[in-house]
């Protein structure tokens, strides 16, 4: 767990001092039972240990995500907005932004629609080099 002072403008000139709690994701991976549940969702981490017993959904579905990214089933499940506000009251810090990066940048690639990480440094400059044929080709003398 790291702590990181953060400033930021709060639109009229002036510092808001905001702290962020970092967690690394083996340190959520540990929080995967009843006695104690967190989870990722959108790169933030919540304790929903007291919402077992209260989400709608049910306990099952959450402890099936304890421990884990669970952007993806809570996204799948289209909860309204109200279900969004609530995790504010979950809240309790970010992903460590070393874990987000390789999230992120699989992401990316499967934006780019690069599917597998090995095929990225070959077929990323071929396209690349694609591209400025074509441009090239079309220029006009
Ligand atoms: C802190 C995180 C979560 C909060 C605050 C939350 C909140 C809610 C709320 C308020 C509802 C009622 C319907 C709505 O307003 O959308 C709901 C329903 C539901 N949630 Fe969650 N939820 C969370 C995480 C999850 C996760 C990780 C799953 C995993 C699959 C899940 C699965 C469901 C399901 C299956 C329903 C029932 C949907 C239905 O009956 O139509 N929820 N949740």
């Amino acid at each position: 767990m790291a702590s990181v002072e953060a400033s930021s403008c709060d639109g009229k000139g002036q510092g808001v001092e905001t702290s962020v709690t970092y967690y690394r994701l083996e340190e959520v991976a540990k929080r995967n039972s009843s006695k104690e549940i967190w989870l990722v969702i959108h790169g933030r981490v919540y304790d929903v240990t007291r919402f077992l017993d209260e989400h709608p959904g049910g306990e099952e579905v959450l402890l099936e995500q304890a421990g884990v990214d669970a952007s993806e089933s809570f996204e799948d499940v289209g909860h309204s907005f109200d279900a969004r506000e609530m995790l504010k009251q979950y809240y309790i810090g970010d992903v460590h932004p070393n874990d987000l990066e390789t999230e992120n940048s699989s992401k990316l690639l499967v934006i780019l629609g690069f599917p597998h990480r090995r095929s990225y440094s070959l077929r990323f400059p071929v396209s690349l080099l694609h591209v400025r044929k074509q441009i090239l080709l079309r220029r006009p003398c």
